[in-house]
Parts: C-alpha cells; sequence; structure tokens
C-alpha cells in the first residue's frame, strides 16, 4: 500500500514558534523538550536546535508509559550518545517526573558553577518548556509543580500570554502559550502524528489512517493485535488492509443495514483504542 493520509500543513505557525521561541531565549537557562515516547523524530521539530544556538537542551519523552521499553531504552541510549541529556516520563502517573529536575541540574552545573563563583547562587534556574499539541506539555508541568504551581509576577520581557510558574524554590519554568509545531511536510510524520492524535481527525481520513495503523500493527506488534481483536494470523495474513479493517469491525459487531461492515465506526474505534493504550505499549519509531 503506497497511499498515506495526508495531513494538512500551516506554515505560518512555524514562524510564529520560532518567534516566540527566539524572543524568550534570553530569559531561560535551559530548552527542555517534550517528545512523545511512542515518535521521538516525529513529535519534535528538527529545527529547534538552529533556533536555540548554543542554549542547553533537555529532552523528554513523556507518555512512556505507551510506548514500547525496550525501545524507549533505546532512544535514552541514542540520546546519551549524541551527548543530549534525555529521560523518559509519565505525567498522568508521575514516572520519572522526580528524575527531572536531578537531571536539569547536572545538565546545568557549569552555568550554577559560574552563578556561584560570581555570588549569584540564589538566583533561581529558569528553563522553557516547548512540545507539540497534545504531547502532555500542561500534564507534565503540573506534575512537575504539584500544589507548588503558582503565576510568578509579570517580567519585563515577558509578553503576555507567557508564565512563570514556580516549580521549586530555586527553579522557575517559562510556560509558553504556544506549541512547537513538527515539519509534517513529510506525510509519514504526519501520519504518525495523526496516530497518536497529535492532529485532529477532521483534517484526516479516519478510514485510510485505521488501515495503515492496522497493517503496521500487524507487521511490528502481530501478537497485541491478535489479542485485543481475537483474531488469528491465519484470519490476517493475506488480507488488504481494507479487508483487515472490516475483520476487526465485524469481530466487533459494527454492521450497518444489509448487514455491511460499518468501516467508518470501526475505523474510529481503532485510533481510539490505539490512542488510549489499549493495544499496550508499542513504538512507532526506533532509533537508527
Ligand atoms: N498515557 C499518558 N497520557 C498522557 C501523559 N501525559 C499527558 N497525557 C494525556 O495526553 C492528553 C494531552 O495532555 P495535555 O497535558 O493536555 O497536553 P498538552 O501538550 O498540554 O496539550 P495542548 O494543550 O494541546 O498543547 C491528555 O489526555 C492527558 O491525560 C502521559 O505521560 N501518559
Amino acid at each position: 500500500m503506497t497511499e498515506q493520509a495526508s495531513v494538512q500543513w500551516f506554515p505560518g505557525h512555524m514562524a510564529k514558534t520560532r518567534r516566540m521561541i527566539k524572543d524568550s531565549l534570553s530569559l531561560v537557562d535551559i530548552i527542555v523538550e517534550l517528545r512523545d515516547a511512542r515518535i521521538p523524530l516525529s513529535s519534535s521539530n528538527p529545527e529547534l536546535h538552529k533556533w536555540v544556538g548554543d542554549k542547553k537542551r533537555m529532552v523528554v519523552l513523556n507518555k512512556c508509559d505507551t510506548a514500547d521499553p525496550r525501545i524507549t531504552a533505546l532512544w535514552l541510549k541514542f540520546y546519551k550518545e549524541q551527548g543530549i541529556t534525555a529521560i523518559a516520563t509519565d505525567s498522568k502517573t508521575g514516572k520519572g517526573i522526580p528524575q527531572f529536575l536531578p537531571a536539569v541540574r547536572q545538565e546545568l552545573s557549569e552555568v550554577l558553577e559560574r552563578r556561584a563563583n560570581k555570588g549569584m547562587a540564589g538566583r533561581p534556574l529558569r528553563m522553557m518548556v516547548v512540545g507539540i499539541p497534545n504531547v502532555g506539555k500542561s500534564s507534565f508541568i503540573n506534575k512537575l509543580a504539584r500544589e507548588k504551581r503558582a503565576k510568578v509576577e509579570d517580567r519585563p520581557g515577558v509578553t503576555r500570554g507567557k508564565q512563570w510558574v514556580t516549580v521549586s524554590r530555586d527553579v522557575e519554568l517559562l510556560d509558553m502559550p504556544g506549541v512547537l509545531w513538527p515539519k509534517f511536510e513529510d506525510p509519514a510524520v504526519g501520519e504518525k502524528l495523526a496516530f497518536t492524535g497529535a492532529v485532529k481527525d477532521q483534517v484526516l481520513d479516519v478510514e485510510l489512517l485505521a488501515m495503515r495503523l492496522l497493517d503496521w500493527m500487524r507487521r511490528e506488534y502481530p501478537e497485541q493485535l491478535a489479542e485485543r481483536y481475537k483474531i488469528t494470523d491465519d484470519e490476517t495474513a493475506d488480507l488488504e488492509p481494507y479487508d483487515l479493517l472490516c475483520l476487526v469491525g465485524r469481530k466487533r459487531g459494527m454492521l450497518i443495514s444489509g448487514g455491511e461492515i460499518d468501516t467508518l465506526r470501526a475505523a474510529t474505534m481503532v485510533l481510539d483504542e490505539y490512542r488510549g493504550g489499549k493495544f499496550g505499549k508499542m513504538s512507532l519509531e526506533v532509533p537508527e
């Protein structure tokens, strides 16, 4: 199957995000980029490193509870080899969150030492958190700040909409109103963003998307697919993706008048179940 679900692309957003990040760079010590642990490549903006220049950067692989732990471990190793500090978090339960601030302090140890030498040790560490829509930015910030979450007064140079959040006695976080847009001129990137729910279904062909997802699961995670819909390899092996979708619909009794399968309903269900983690832990991208 060569056809891919295409995603509408809004170039204006990218320029706006770039401007917003650049304008705020001088206010922070480090940029924290949240990525979806299932799609660390597709959920990032490949130009971010150019925008932030030599500013310190860290990667957080959020939603790690939905990703294949074996592959997340490979990603963490991959980043380490690239000299990039990365951790994995689940912002729903808070797993991995306690490791975050120590990792930031470690990353900024030289900055902290320089400040101490200048007698400025009391100055808080400031960070900017960026991420694509739906990656869990709000959940992450809320978990991090817990009950301490509080707005800090407006500061010079901070335009309306940006807010400082106090994370701890010596750490402040700049909560940006905007989001980091991925580069999804590449249809494969757009498709993975759609699988994980980062882009709205209104701009997509839901049935095509579900067919592609089922086809991918059949290749990469056949046991989880079989388990979920009580289907066997024999039943699915030679099916075209459309027929696979029909099989899933039939298994769930999604029929319309005349006994036909309601493929739209089946497709919506498959996507909802994947996004809701019902198939278990699955990663869509593996480091090269
Ligand atoms: N399974 C899982 N779900 C998460 C995690 N973090 C956030 N979510 C869920 O992902 C969805 C989006 O979370 P938000 O925190 O609103 O994400 P956001 O990045 O602030 O979203 P925008 O407001 O669109 O930018 C919600 O349904 C969260 O419950 C996580 O670590 N694991």
